[in-house]
Order: structure tokens, then C-alpha cells, then sequence
């Protein structure tokens, strides 16, 4: 999307990051526009969270320019931070205060003026559906119950841009589904940017954009519409007796070209439901059973970085997971 320069409410340009001898941000570059809500997509340690943390001042650049709601990340730290809202993985809330003591305390932080802090309070746990709670301590809260008041406690100075990284990572499904009701209704009532991280897939189609990065880089970036359309071809899931030899005869045969991911053997054809057919003729491997599909965000990330998302964690060092937990566990 084309952003009139010095109206972005996010501007990043060779965005870079390294720490030691690890690149985390290899230069990235975009911009998000004022009400849009945008995703970074990627597996753990694509650095997403790293890109986060230095749009939102906590970690300095190694290289590049960012500038939050037109204020600069580098020079106007101060300013980068009245305007923005954070939400981040790890809970930072006060589990022996109340709900509306956290919230309190945090309007003090941000200099809320003292005569619109009840009435704002107000506002964002009735968003959030906590209004009947707010004097339990946070301690009594199930994991979504203190994920929700993480986003009211964002919204309470009224940023223009949220960042939210990984906002539902860890709760179960039905939460993930009403945290992201809550952030719809958001975008309704409150003239918000909303800046995210997630790895999952579902997640990223409530985007409006997303990039799509991968060992620190952007390798697409787009709507997840058009990200679809831009592959183009159905993709076809097959298991068979043997696997090796269905691999080997869909390349010579069918002039494919097949791969290997979770147990199972995939490709990419135009037509899928018509090649079925000629699949089970001509493969000379028994097949177990096929599933096609249309691209989905899931093969959008396999055509852009030759992984699926999954595969792509699994194989992450353990020594980076490490060392990226430790550098979470010291925020
Ligand atoms: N403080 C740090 N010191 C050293 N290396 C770090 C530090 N923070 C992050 N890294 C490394 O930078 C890379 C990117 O990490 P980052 O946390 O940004 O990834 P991510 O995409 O946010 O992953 P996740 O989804 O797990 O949060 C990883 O290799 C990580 O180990």
C-alpha cells in the first residue's frame, strides 16, 4: 500500500539488527498506514519480536530508520513512547493487585490526566469484559482473563499504534477466537494502527497486510489475499506405501516436484482434482489416501521460503531458542 511519505504511522527502511554473531533484523523495509492492521508472519526466531522491540524503543537498531506515529525510534524515544501500546508475550501485569489497580498504576506511568482516568478505565475493561472483575486480583485470572487486560492496559492512553506480539500465543482456541473479537471491536471504536507478530496462520488472515519474514528478512509482503493469488497452484497432500518411490516417480513421470513435509509426500499442481485421477493410475506406488486444496497462507510460507511453518520451528537451534529465552526472560 502506497503511504504519502511523513504520513505512515510505521516508516521502517534497512531495519537492522545484530547481536554478536547473530544477524536478527537483516535490513527490513515498509510501511504501515494509519488504521491498518498488520502482521509480521514467521517462525521463532525470524525476528519478529526483535523488529518489535525496536520499533517500540526497547532495543536500539544495529543499522536502518524507523520512525512510530512520525516520531523517530533513535532521536525521539520519548515521543515513540507516549504514542504506542504494547502487549507483549510474557504477562508483565502486577499479579497481587487488582485489575484496576494495575490499570491505575499504569495510567500514572503514562501521565493520564488525572480527571479522564476513571471514565477511560472504564471504557477499556468494558471492551474487554472485565468491568465485573475489576476489583479481583489479577492472581484469580485464568491465562486469557490477564491476556485481556494486557490489551485494555495498552489501550488506556489512547496510543495510535498497539504492538502486539504473539497476543494469543499459549491460550486455547476459544480465547485466541474472542481475544481477536475484542481487537475487531477495537478497530470499530478506537482510530488505532494495529502492529503484530504471530505464528499462526489462521491468525495472520485477520490482517489486513502481512510480511511475511524469515531469518530476519522480508520475503513477501501483501495482502493475504493477494499473497494466495500469487502462487497460483492447488496444492495436492498424497501418503502412500512408500514414499521415497512415489518422490522419485512424480519427479521422473510427472515431471513434478515433490517434497517431504510432516509425514507427508506434496506438491503443487495446476487443477488438482483433475490430476487426481491420473495420480492413482499412473504412480505405481499404492496411495493411502490425497487431499487437494487451494493455496493457503501455510503454502504461501512454503512457496516464499521452501519450509512449512512448523518445519521451520523444528528445525531452529536449540542454542538460538535458548538464548532467545534468556534475552526474553532479562526484559
Ligand atoms: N538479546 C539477544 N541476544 C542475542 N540473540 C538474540 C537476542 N534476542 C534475540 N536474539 C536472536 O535473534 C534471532 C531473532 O529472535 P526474535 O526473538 O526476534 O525472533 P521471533 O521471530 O520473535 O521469534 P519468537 O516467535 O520465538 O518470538 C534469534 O536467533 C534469537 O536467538
Amino acid at each position: 500500500m502506497a503511504v504519502p511519505a511523513g504520513a505512515a504511522a510505521v516508516a521502517v527502511r534497512g531495519l537492522a539488527k545484530r547481536y554478536a554473531e547473530v544477524e536478527a533484523v537483516r535490513g527490513v523495509d515498509f510501511e504501515v498506514a494509519p488504521g491498518e492492521t498488520f502482521g509480521f508472519l514467521g517462525p521463532n526466531g525470524a525476528g519478529k519480536s526483535t523488529t518489535i522491540k525496536m520499533l517500540c524503543t526497547l532495543v536500539k537498531p544495529s543499522g536502518g530508520t524507523a520512525t512510530v506515529a512520525g516520531h523517530d525510534v533513535l532521536s525521539e524515544r520519548n515521543e515513540v513512547r507516549r504514542n504506542i501500546g504494547l502487549v507483549f508475550q510474557d504477562p508483565t501485569l502486577d499479579l497481587y493487585l487488582t485489575a484496576a489497580q494495575n490499570l491505575r498504576f499504569h495510567a500514572e506511568l503514562y501521565g493520564v490526566p488525572r480527571a479522564v482516568v476513571p471514565e477511560r478505565m472504564a471504557a477499556v475493561l468494558e471492551m474487554v469484559n472485565l468491568a465485573d472483575r475489576k476489583d479481583s486480583k489479577v492472581m484469580t485470572f485464568s491465562g486469557g482473563m490477564r491476556r485481556r487486560l494486557e490489551i485494555a492496559r495498552g489501550l488506556l492512553h489512547s496510543p495510535r499504534v498497539l504492538f502486539l506480539d504473539e497476543p494469543t500465543v499459549g491460550l486455547d482456541p476459544q480465547t485466541r477466537s474472542s481475544i481477536w473479537d475484542y481487537i475487531g471491536e477495537l478497530k470499530q471504536t478506537e482510530d488505532i494502527t494495529i502492529f503484530m507478530t504471530t505464528h499462526y496462520m489462521d491468525e495472520a488472515e485477520y490482517c489486513d497486510r502481512i510480511a511475511i519474514i524469515d531469518h530476519g528478512r522480508i520475503v513477501a509482503i501483501d495482502t493475504p489475499q493477494a499473497l494466495k493469488a500469487s502462487i497460483g497452484e492447488d496444492r495436492v497432500r498424497v501418503s502412500t506405501a512408500d514414499d521415497q518411490a512415489a518422490m522419485a516417480a512424480l519427479k521422473q513421470h510427472f515431471e513434478l516436484e515433490p517434497r517431504l513435509s510432516e509425514g507427508q509426500v506434496m506438491f503443487s499442481v495446476a487443477s488438482g482434482e483433475q490430476f487426481v485421477p491420473r495420480l492413482f493410475a499412473e504412480l505405481g506406488v499404492p496411495i493411502h489416501s490425497v487431499s487437494v486444496s487451494r493455496p493457503s497462507l501455510d503454502d504461501v510460507f512454503m512457496a516464499y521460503t521452501g519450509k512449512t511453518i512448523r518445519d521451520a520451528e523444528e528445525s531452529a537451534p536449540a542454542g538460538a531458542e535458548l538464548m532467545r529465552m534468556m534475552a526474553k526472560g532479562r526484559r
